[in-house]
């Protein structure tokens, strides 16, 4: 792994800035303080539930999965290869929820590019370019994350399009009305949505689109469960609700084309992530808040017009 620098005062900032190359990487104060821990939240993460995921095949992923089960690939729970089966299982499923991500961005050119807001370790990011072939801009306010993406990257030799920096989405070097697509997996309820959707509508082309994979809070249901409040104290997140999505993505020229409710879709990997070794405490309150109708998982793909 490379060495980071990191600064805190301006004149740091910029000698950093000037010696920025492949060997150090620029690394701004954070915004606010609730950004900077989330910085340390993301540096210090390192659980087997994502990293031993992420050895089956080199994808690193920070989101959940989606789809059935395939019980014959998982075999006999007594097999003493069960337990590497179901890690791989569970990755297939949240592999399967990047692609439906991608699935979504319309058509995109080996010219395009697209930027990953909340890239994680990348995973996202190199599916992105191992199917459309264009260029893949990530940005995560984890140090470590991003040191850990462009390493993978470099490793599959796709460095020169594929990369990822330390910088907040709310407002990123991104040039204006350049990006043909852009999206958030699962990083948006760590921000306020009207700054994301004005940051989304400044980068993308017109006719582009945006694509958000979240966990949202049922309007429904009336206010935020325990359940919910349980999942934002467990990340450190604050999760928005169905129609704030819709009403910031209105407020700034952001028009749903699909909105899928990906509940009934992230059900099984839940129940089966429940029953393996690598369970960290949240999983009862994903099911139960999802069968209760509180929390509901979506994609919304909007068009920027
Ligand atoms: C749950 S992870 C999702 C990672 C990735 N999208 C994936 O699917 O694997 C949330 C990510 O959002 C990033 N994040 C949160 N707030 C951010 C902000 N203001 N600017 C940039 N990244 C942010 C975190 O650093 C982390 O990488
Ligand atoms: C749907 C919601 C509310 C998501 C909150 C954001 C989040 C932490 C996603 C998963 O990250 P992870 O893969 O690091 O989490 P885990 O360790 O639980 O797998
Ligand atoms: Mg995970």
């Amino acid at each position: 792994m490379e060495p980071s620098v990191t600064s805190t005062d301006l004149s740091a900032d910029v000698a950093a800035a000037s010696a920025s190359s492949s060997a150090a990487m620029f690394i701004p104060a954070p915004a606010t303080p609730y950004q900077g821990d989330i910085a340390r939240y993301w540096d210090r993460e390192a659980r087997p539930v994502n990293l031993r995921l992420g050895d089956v095949d080199g994808l690193y992923h920070h989101h959940y999965g989606i789809g059935e089960v395939d019980r014959t690939a998982l075999g006999d729970a007594d097999d003493s290869a069960y337990e590497k089966k179901l890690i791989a299982e569970l990755h297939r499923l949240e592999s399967a929820q990047a692609a439906l991500l991608l699935d979504h961005l319309g058509p995109i050119g080996r010219d395009d590019t697209l930027v990953d807001a909340g890239c994680g370790r990348g995973g996202s990011m190199v599916m992105a370019h191992q199917r459309f072939g264009c260029r893949v801009e990530g940005v995560t306010l984890s140090a470590k994350q991003a040191d850990f993406a462009n390493q993978r990257a470099r490793e599959l030799g796709i460095e020169d399009h594929v990369r990822a920096r330390v910088c907040d989405m709310l407002g990123t070097p991104f040039e204006t009305g350049r990006a043909a697509a852009s999206w958030n997996n699962e990083s948006s309820m760590y921000v306020d949505l009207e700054d994301l959707f004005a940051e989304h509508s400044r980068i993308l082309a017109s006719g582009g689109r945006y694509v958000t994979i979240t966990g949202c809070w049922n309007p429904r249901y009336g206010q935020p469960s325990k359940y919910v409040s349980q999942i934002n104290a467990h990340f450190e997140c604050n999760i928005h609700s169905r129609r704030e999505y819709l009403r910031a993505m209105a407020d700034n020229r952001l028009v749903p084309q699909a909105v899928i409710d990906l509940t009934p879709a992230t059900l099984p990997y839940w129940e089966l992530r429940a029953t393996s070794s690598l369970v960290t405490g949240i999983e009862k309150a994903f099911i139960n808040s999802y069968k209760d109708g509180s929390f509901q998982y979506l994609l919304i793909a909007a068009d920027r017009v």
